[in-house]
């Protein structure tokens, strides 16, 4: 019997993800808020939701189930029952900066007055001042900008179910995000793991759990094979955090090599699967933007050290040869976004043109607007299944990170 995450692979057939369907939370914001939230822009919401579920309905297609991030929470929080969803209302809560005190009460009495599937729509959408028939007059209140409309922010970046937890193996890391706008996100896969009746109690491992300082995002997590893994070192995910997951999956995994890959720390290539993926046994997007002089770029291949909590690092930087030697291939085609223009390229990336999902071995979605990448892998032998992207596009993350596989079939 699998266990209810099981992803030995980047790219074994897809049977099972988990997607969130965006909703008021993509456009519930105002322009001066976009860039703390990460966003470039607004959506069109209705034209982003037809977007998703034609994804949703392509991954249908070939094969793949496919689960809601916000149904599984609703359902974790009543599998779990009363205690359990007054404690995650007041983690979420004090996540979102009221831990107690006359505001705190007032949501807590808002959001409990809902039920369950509303409230976790509500608490993602998030909960403007308007709302409330209620004028808090509390020194704290009173202290703060009066004019900022939310009392709790929205997520808009919970469509991208792949970063806030990452499934490796049979298990996850459920993941310490690094700005503010993203942090309280892992806590709905904490709360799904724990509570759910498909995942509480199925012997599930959790690699590194989200209550850390230092910070990890699963753009970054690529699981390259059933013992390799290669993790971006990125805007968004530190190096001691990636020491410290590579000793616990040392100590009780299958995984005996961890290569770090370090990428430019900026917004345009928040995470490594922004610049690279793998798509097929031997071959790999990759943005050109990254490598320097003769393809090279800093990687560092990490596997036990001598003691228990010991590592050993090697620093390398042909990034081809990096990856021959860890997974054992005499050749492997590495394929550039926008095959290489610095324009295109530089633009295709924008839009996520290195973010591929893979669904199989050579079977990949990827967005319809990165028509110069995706016409360079049909050539290069894959099967390009694109989808519209007008607006989803326009949170930055294409396909791979719209999507948290949590099955795929082992290679052969
Ligand atoms: N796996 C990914 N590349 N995710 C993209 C996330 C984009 C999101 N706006 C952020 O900045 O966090």
């Amino acid at each position: 019997m699998t266990t209810p995450i099981h992803v030995t692979s980047e790219i074994g057939k897809l049977k099972t993800v988990m997607l969130k369907r965006p909703d008021v939370e993509v456009e519930n914001f105002t322009p001066d808020m976009m860039s703390r939230l990460l966003f470039d822009d607004i959506p069109y919401l209705p034209i982003a939701q037809q977007e998703h579920d034609n994804f949703a309905k392509v991954l249908r297609e070939n094969g793949t189930e496919v689960l809601y991030l916000e149904k599984l929470s609703a359902e974790a929080l009543d599998d779990g029952g009363e205690e359990v969803k007054l404690n995650f209302l007041q983690q979420m809560l004090t996540e979102s900066g009221y831990m107690a005190g006359t505001i705190h009460d007032v949501l807590k009495e808002y959001l409990l007055s809902l039920d369950t599937q509303a409230m976790v729509n509500k608490i993602m959408g998030g909960v403007r001042k308007d709302e409330l028939d209620f004028t808090p007059s509390d020194l704290v209140s009173a202290a703060e900008d009066s004019d900022y409309p939310f009392f709790m922010d929205p997520m808009p970046n919970l469509y991208f179910t792949r970063d806030p937890a990452a499934s490796i193996g049979d298990g996850l890391s459920i993941n310490h995000m690094t700005f503010a706008a993203r942090q309280r996100e892992s806590l709905f896969m904490e709360t799904i793991i724990k509570y759910h009746h498909r995942f509480a109690n199925k012997g599930l491992n959790v690699w590194r759990d989200r209550n850390h300082t230092t910070r990890i995002e699963g753009g970054d997590e690529l699981v390259l094979s059933d013992h390799v893994m290669a993790i971006g070192v990125s805007q968004r995910t530190s190096a001691n955090a990636i020491e410290d997951i590579a000793r616990n999956l040392f100590k009780d995994s299958n995984f005996d090599t961890v290569i770090a890959i370090r990428i430019p720390h900026n917004h345009a290539m928040m995470h490594l699967d922004t610049v690279f993926t793998m798509i097929n046994t031997d071959q790999f997007t990759v943005h050109p933007g990254i490598l320097g002089e003769g393809g090279h770029i800093d990687t560092w291949t990490i596997t036990p050290g001598k003691g228990t909590e010991d590592l050993h690092l090697e620093h390398k930087t042909d990034l081809k040869q990096v990856l021959k030697d860890a997974l054992g291939l005499d050749d492997l085609d590495l394929i550039p976004t926008g095959n290489g223009d610095p324009i295109v390229a530089g633009r295709e990336q924008w839009n996520d043109g290195s973010n591929t999902l893979a669904i199989a071995p050579g079977v990949v979605v990827t967005y319809n607007r990165n028509y110069v990448s995706n016409e360079l892998l049909r050539k290069h032998g894959l099967k390009v299944i694109d989808i519209l992207s007008s607006e989803l596009s326009r949170g930055r993350g294409g396909p791979r990170c719209m999507s948290m596989p949590l099955v795929r079939e082992d290679l052969k």
